[in-house]
């Protein structure tokens, strides 16, 4: 059985009542209608269900016909994944972030660009690792994530292996793995942990992390790290 998206929830109520979760700011009403009009219609979710959860997968071929596919965690506003769909039309991206209002400033940003290689999943990204077919993506984004910087939260960090040993099963041996972060402990988590992941620090001396991609844009939270006075660090991952 195919789940097609369709218009308005079962309810009858509008689709923005469910998904993700509302937080900051009010949506202004040109947000309430991408919300309505786009976010069925860009889903990854044409999953074909099956009692086996093993074979419940997305069928990205016909998602995206063939491209490499991306998966960006946390997208933010944005910015950084419309940024890299227009620049690389013949790849796929899909993007995970549960804050609404986030979700209704991306889909403002495809419209204004025009951008056809994007699918949006208005909520964790551990729903996709559900989804996605093994050894199916060549790179992921995981750009500024929730720092948590109290001791007691680091295991609700996004690089534990909850989330690690899922993500590694879902990209393809060559793969790169890309974390943004402007916080020092967040950076020697991820050292610590990512390795042991299968995944290869690509950096030929420790200090390459200053560099940002030759293709970056700062995103939001990047320039809310300067203005602040912190330091972002660009950390580069190759799947074995
Ligand atoms: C600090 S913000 C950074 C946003 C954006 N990447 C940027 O650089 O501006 C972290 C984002 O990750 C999202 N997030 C947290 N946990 C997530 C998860 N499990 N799956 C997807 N997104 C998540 C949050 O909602 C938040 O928008």
């Amino acid at each position: 059985m195919s789940d097609k998206p369709t218009d308005k929830h079962p309810s009858g109520a509008p689709w923005r009542n469910f998904y993700g979760r509302f937080k900051g700011k009010g949506l202004r009403s040109s947000q309430e209608a991408y919300l309505d009009e786009d976010l069925a219609k860009l889903s990854p979710g044409k999953v074909t269900w099956d009692e086996n959860p093993e074979r419940t997968r997305i069928d990205l071929e016909a998602l995206f016909g063939g491209k490499d596919v991306w998966l960006e965690i946390g997208f933010g506003g944005g910015e950084h994944m419309v940024h890299q769909a227009v620049q690389n039309p013949d790849v796929g991206i899909i993007g995970c972030e549960p804050y609404i209002n986030g979700v209704a400033m991306l889909l403002g940003k495809i419209r204004k660009a025009g951008a056809d290689n994007i699918r949006v999943h208005p909520g964790d990204a551990r729903d996709m690792f559900d989804v996605l077919p093994d050894q199916s993506l060549s790179r992921a984004f995981l750009l500024y994530p929730d720092p948590w910087p109290k001791k007691r939260h680091h295991r609700r960090r996004f690089v534990t292996p909850e989330h690690l040993e899922p993500l590694a099963r879902k990209l393809k041996p060559g793969a790169i793995f890309r974390v943004a972060t402007d916080i020092e402990d967040y950076v020697r988590q991820t050292l610590e942990q990512v390795p042991k992941h299968g995944f290869e620090w690509l950096a030929e001396k420790p200090e390459d992390w200053r560099e940002p991609w030759h293709d970056w844009i700062s995103t939001r939270y990047e320039q809310k790290a300067f203005r602040e006075g912190r330091t972002p660090h660009y950390l580069t991952f190759r799947k074995s």
